[in-house]
C-alpha cells in the first residue's frame, strides 16, 4: 500500500484576489480524497495541517511513516483526529481498536505509533477523514461518539442557517494540543453555514463538506472581506481556509460539513465578526 501526500503552499491575499478559478481551486480546494483502498493526504502549510481521506477495501490500510514530516512515524510529534463518514469500520492504534460507526471520532494523542484502518464491509466501506496538526504534549486517546459532542444551535429558519454544531474535539469535550473539530448539521430548508462571516488571524481552518446529493452543490465563500471569490464544490471536496479568509457557503440542498482548526488558542468563540457592509 502507498500513502500519497501532495503538498499545499501558503496563498497569501493578494496573490488569491488575482486568481482565476483554476488557481483558486489549486490553492485551496481539496478534490478525491477518498478513494478506494487508498490514503490520500494533503499536507497544508497552513499551520502544517494534514488532511486527508482512508478507504480501506481489501487489506488493512496504515499511516505509520510519511516522509514529509521529517520523522519516523507520523504521530511523533503530531496529534490527530479522525472521523468516519461511511459505513462502519474501526482505527486501531497503541493496541487497541475503536470501532467508529457513521460520524464516531477518535482523537489520537501525540506518540501513539501506527493508525490502522478497516472497514467491516468492504461493499460499504467506512470513509474516514483524518486530520492532523503538530503537537507538543501528549494528551488522552478518547472514542467520541456523536452523544459525546458539545452541541450549539445557531441561527434561525428565517435566516435559512439554523443548524448544531457538534464538538468532537473541544476543550469542553476531550484534550488536545492545537486541534478543533466539529460537525455542523442543518435542519431541513437551512443551507447557509457562518453568514455573517468571521476571520480568525490565529487559527487557520478547513471544511469537508458531504453528505450531499451528487447533483448538489456548494457555492463556498473565500478571500477577504472586501474581496470575496468562490468556489463550487460537490460532495466531499475541502476547502483550505488561511487566518485571512472567510469561509462561509450556501448548498443548493441538504448538507453537512466538518470544520477543523489548529493555531495559536483554541477558542472556538475568538472570532473576528465580518460586517456585512465590509462585503464586497
Ligand atoms: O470558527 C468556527 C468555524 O468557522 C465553524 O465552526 C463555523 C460553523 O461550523 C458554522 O457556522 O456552522
Ligand atoms: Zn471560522
Amino acid at each position: 500500500m502507498t500513502i500519497s501526500v501532495s503538498v499545499r503552499q501558503v496563498v497569501g491575499p493578494q496573490d488569491a484576489a488575482r486568481r482565476n478559478t483554476q488557481g483558486l481551486r489549486d490553492g485551496f480546494v481539496i478534490e478525491a480524497m477518498f478513494q478506494p483502498g487508498q490514503v490520500n493526504l494533503t499536507y497544508s502549510h497552513l499551520d502544517r495541517m494534514i488532511v486527508g481521506g482512508v478507504v480501506p477495501t481489501g487489506e488493512k490500510l496504515e499511516i505509520g511513516h510519511v516522509a514529509e514530516t521529517g520523522t519516523g512515524q507520523f504521530l511523533e510529534r503530531r496529534e490527530a483526529a479522525i472521523i468516519n463518514i461511511g459505513g462502519a469500520g474501526t482505527v486501531s492504534v497503541g493496541g487497541r481498536n475503536y470501532p467508529l460507526g457513521f460520524q464516531e471520532a477518535v482523537y489520537v494523542g501525540m506518540g501513539e505509533g501506527t493508525l490502522g484502518f478497516a472497514s467491516d464491509d468492504p461493499a460499504e466501506p467506512a470513509l474516514f477523514y483524518v486530520l492532523s496538526a503538530p503537537a507538543h504534549r501528549t494528551c488522552p486517546t478518547v472514542h467520541i461518539t456523536r452523544d459525546m459532542a458539545k452541541k450549539v444551535h445557531l441561527g434561525s429558519a428565517e435566516e435559512c442557517n439554523a443548524r448544531t454544531i457538534n464538538q468532537y474535539v473541544h476543550p469542553d469535550v476531550c484534550e488536545s494540543c492545537q486541534l478543533l473539530v466539529g460537525l455542523t448539521m442543518f435542519e431541513p430548508g437551512s443551507v447557509w453555514n457562518t453568514m455573517p462571516a468571521h476571520v480568525h488571524d490565529r487559527r487557520m481552518e478547513v471544511y469537508l463538506y458531504f453528505d450531499m446529493q451528487e447533483a448538489t452543490r456548494i457555492f463556498h465563500f473565500l478571500g477577504e472581506p472586501g474581496e470575496t471569490r468562490h468556489v463550487v464544490l460537490k460532495n466531499r471536496e475541502a476547502v483550505l481556509s488561511p487566518g485571512w479568509s472567510i469561509h462561509s457557503g450556501a448548498g443548493t440542498g441538504r448538507y453537512a460539513f466538518i470544520w477543523a482548526m489548529a493555531g495559536d488558542n483554541m477558542s472556538f468563540t475568538d472570532m473576528d465578526k465580518v460586517p456585512m457592509e465590509s462585503l464586497r
